[in-house]
């Protein structure tokens, strides 16, 4: 079977001897969807961005829908390839403000077409229709001409993500997507999410805080702490003792109500700890 991704021993050592990610093995098949959670500072997005090669790591090796991005502290002389199949959100959008919002997701076009017209910013009608189109998947194809600095966060978050539907993207990395956004934005931003995952098969991984987002969206968790994978499996099954030793003090501020939950409740009786936050 070709992973969507797989991950084999990796490690990182920035300059502290503490490890930012250690010994991380991870299998996720085409069409999961996955929460990474863990603490501020756990190696959520040091890993994300492993799995898009913008980072190589001390040894380890990853691949990514089949093709290798880094091997024993290498990135793979392929990569852009590997990359034009791998979607990446980021917590700040990382649109240009000033072009219209259907040329930032045009964008994700840029690897498919010729040199010159990449420099031009310069698409062809068919090429703007799928741009619309993935506009529309999203619920914003009325913004598509209007500057992206002028959306909200979240519309801007979802037009991110109209860019990897234009890139034909079969992996979406998101880092910590919904960080900056409200409820209701949020709420908007992993319904697409979720949306694209089951209509297209994607794989997605977001790196979340919100843990009763991940239970909500994420059939899988795969949880880091220091660096290591401390629990990878359903998200249903998740401990109230396990979200405590993955977050300490914070547990109670991230999951209102969860210090009325016993150690052994599974995920369902944290969800009852906190409707308020995992009602739709
Ligand atoms: N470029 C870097 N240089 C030095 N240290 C780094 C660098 N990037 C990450 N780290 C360290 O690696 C560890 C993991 O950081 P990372 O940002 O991956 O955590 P995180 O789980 O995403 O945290 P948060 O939820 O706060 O975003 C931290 O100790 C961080 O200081």
């Amino acid at each position: 079977m070709t992973y969507a991704i797989e991950v084999k021993g990796l490690s990182k050592s920035f300059r502290s001897a503490d490890k930012a990610l250690d010994d991380v093995s991870l299998r996720i098949a085409p069409g999961e969807m996955v929460a990474l959670l863990g603490a501020s500072g756990s190696g959520k997005s040091t890993l994300l961005r492993h799995l898009a090669g913008f980072v190589a790591g001390d040894r380890g090796e990853i691949t990514v829908n089949g093709q290798v991005i880094q091997s024993q502290g290498r990135i793979s002389k392929r990569v852009r390839g590997a990359r034009a199949g791998i979607g990446f959100v980021f917590q700040q959008f990382n649109l240009v403000g000033r072009l219209p919002v259907i040329t930032n997701v045009l964008a994700g076009m840029l690897p498919r077409v010729p040199m010159y017209r990449s420099l031009l910013r310069w698409f062809r009608h068919d090429e703007i229709q799928v741009g619309l189109q993935a506009l529309a998947q999203v619920g914003i194809d009325g913004y598509a001409f209007q500057r992206a600095s002028t959306l909200s966060g979240g519309q801007q978050q979802r037009a991110a993500i109209a860019r990897t539907l234009v890139q034909n993207a079969r992996t979406i990395l998101a880092d910590e997507p919904i960080a900056s956004l409200d409820p209701e934005s949020s709420r908007r931003v992993m319904d697409t999410l979720a949306q694209i995952n089951r209509s297209r098969g994607v794989a997605v991984v977001v790196s979340l805080h919100q843990v009763d987002v991940a239970m909500r969206y994420c059939p899988r968790v795969v949880a880091l702490r220091r660096g290591k994978v401390v629990y990878d499996g359903p998200s249903a099954e998740l401990s109230a003792a396990m979200l405590r030793d993955l977050y300490g003090a914070d547990l109670n501020e991230l999951m209102p109500g969860v210090d009325d939950v016993a150690d052994a409740d599974p995920a369902p009786g944290l969800a009852a700890a906190a409707p308020q936050l995992i009602a739709a």
